[in-house]
This record gives structure tokens, C-alpha cells and sequence, in this order.
């Protein structure tokens, strides 16, 4: 591929003040590339995200943005975030509406009030989502699964290169999980890039095109959901290796491979 990378990292690090969490980390994002990114609880894949967002520090190596370098990117909304373990606020009454509006902001001066392509835009979000039909609704009257659909609706509305989701599933019921699931294959099928911090790779199985998988600050796989589940495979089997990046054959009935080769760590919350 000769197109510019969304997101390269090379030897890069992150972490807060002068502790290094995430160290020498390799990886390259392509357009329309799905990418799961995996690992234990505390393994680093928050602070990779949000490095990417400046919310983390960046304390070595390169990381470019679309090709420029993260120190000199300025084009925030080209990178739509989704937050972990976000609530929206009950205490202040705003519409689901109204919170996809504030996804325009950025990329429009302040005195220049919204108008109809702002409004088509917000419009397409929310259809994306599957909440057209409760945009004039309290958020606050919303369920988890569905206020999350409103946060990824809002980092749609700034019409983003990148979508960068922090466990999009997390805390979701079954029935609600499948929902966003079907969001995001949606979002995938019309090309959107995205990288999904995730545990619950099964819901998400149909859309990831890259596995990456993080270990105590490291990425200790990096390919196809095939070749990630052949490397579960033979970790099973007794081979001592957990994961192996090497094959890359595509297969019938993916999904249920790699539904059927999780180990209950990556699917399981502590
Ligand atoms: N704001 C912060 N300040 C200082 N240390 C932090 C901060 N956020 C996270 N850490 C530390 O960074 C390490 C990695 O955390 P991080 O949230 O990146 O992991 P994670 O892989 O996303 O975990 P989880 O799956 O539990 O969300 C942890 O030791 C954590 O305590």
C-alpha cells in the first residue's frame, strides 16, 4: 500500500511524567483497517490511545499522524475519539441531539453558529448509530449501551479519518453489545478506519481486519485474526508459543475461530 499511514508508531513510547508504560511499540495503520487491540488489564492499550490523542505523554520514538509527526499534528478532528468507562451527565438535561451537535464544534469558529451541513452531518451520524429516532430524547434516559452509541455518533459528526474506540463493549449486556457490534460493521463496511481497544474481541469478530495484542507495555502480536487464532491453537497444543504472527492464510468461518480460540483473559474482565 502507497498511501500515507493514519497512524505510525515506531520505538515509540508513552506513559505519565517520566514513567514509560507503553515502551517500543512498532505499528502502522492503514486506511480501512479495523484493528483490535488486545491485552491483559494494565498492559498499556489505554495509554497507547490516548498518546495518540496527547491525553498521554509521549516520551520516546516516533509517532506520526497522517503523516506528521505528533508534536506538529494541530488536525485533531481527523482523530475521533470514544472515551473509556464515559458517563453522560444527568445532571444537566441535554438532548441526544444536542450532544452530536458538540462533535461539529471543533471544526467551526466559535461565532460561526451551525448550519444545514452541520445539521446534514449530524443527521448521517446518528443514522449510523441507529438513534435517529431519539435525537429529541434526554440522554440521561438513555441505557449504557445506547449513550455510548451517542458518543461514537458524536466523534462521527467531526467526520474523522480515524476512529479510535477505548473498549467500546465494555459494561454492555449481551443484546446491547450485538447492537454496537452491528454499528461498527456498518461503519467498517463503508471503509471507516477504526482501533478498538477491546476485551470482548468475540462481539467484534465480524469487523476486525488486525489483531494487535498488547503484554506490559508491549506488542506481543501483531496480524490476522486467523494467524492470532492459529497462535492460540498450538499455544493449546503445548507448543509454549501463545501467539504467532507468522501464518496469514485466510479461512472459511473466521469468526468462529476466533471466537472458539480466546482465551478467557482477553474476553474477561479481571
Ligand atoms: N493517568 C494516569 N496516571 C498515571 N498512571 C496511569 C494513568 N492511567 C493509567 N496509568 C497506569 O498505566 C498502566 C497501564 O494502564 P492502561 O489504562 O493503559 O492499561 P490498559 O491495558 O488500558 O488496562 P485496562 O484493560 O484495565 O483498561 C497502569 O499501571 C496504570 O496504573
Amino acid at each position: 500500500m502507497t498511501s500515507t499511514p493514519l497512524i505510525e508508531l515506531r520505538s515509540a513510547s508513552f506513559g505519565y511524567a517520566d514513567r514509560k508504560v507503553v515502551d517500543g511499540v512498532t505499528l502502522s495503520q492503514g486506511p480501512g483497517e479495523v484493528i483490535a487491540l488486545l491485552g491483559p488489564n494494565g498492559s498499556g492499550k489505554s495509554t497507547l490511545v490516548k498518546g495518540l490523542l496527547g491525553l498521554s505523554d509521549h516520551l520516546g520514538g516516533d509517532v506520526k499522524l497522517f503523516g506528521t509527526a505528533l508534536a506538529k499534528f494541530r488536525d485533531k478532528p481527523r482523530i475521533g475519539y470514544v472515551p473509556q468507562r464515559h458517563s453522560l451527565s444527568t445532571s444537566v438535561r441535554v438532548t441526544v441531539r444536542e450532544i452530536v451537535e458538540t462533535g461539529r464544534l471543533p471544526l467551526r469558529p466559535w461565532w460561526r453558529p451551525s448550519g444545514a451541513a452541520d445539521a446534514a452531518v449530524v443527521d448521517k451520524a446518528l443514522d449510523a448509530v441507529g438513534l435517529r429516532d431519539r435525537e429529541r430524547e434526554d440522554v440521561a434516559a438513555l441505557s449504557g449501551g445506547q449513550q455510548r452509541r451517542v458518543l461514537i455518533a458524536r466523534a462521527l459528526a467531526a467526520q474523522p479519518d480515524v476512529l479510535v474506540m477505548d473498549e467500546p463493549t465494555a459494561g454492555v449486556d449481551v443484546a446491547n453489545q450485538r447492537i454496537l457490534a452491528d454499528v461498527l460493521a456498518r461503519l467498517a463496511e463503508r471503509g471507516t478506519s477504526m482501533l478498538i481497544v477491546t476485551h470482548e474481541l468475540a462481539a467484534l469478530s465480524d469487523v476486525v481486519t488486525r489483531i494487535v495484542c498488547m503484554n506490559a507495555g508491549h506488542v506481543d502480536f501483531d496480524g490476522s485474526p486467523t494467524a492470532y487464532a492459529a497462535g492460540h491453537r498450538r499455544h493449546e497444543l503445548g507448543d509454549g508459543h501463545h501467539h504467532s504472527p507468522s501464518a496469514d492464510e485466510r479461512e472459511p468461518g473466521l469468526a468462529a475461530i476466533v471466537t472458539d480460540a480466546l482465551p478467557s483473559r482477553e474476553v474477561r474482565r479481571g
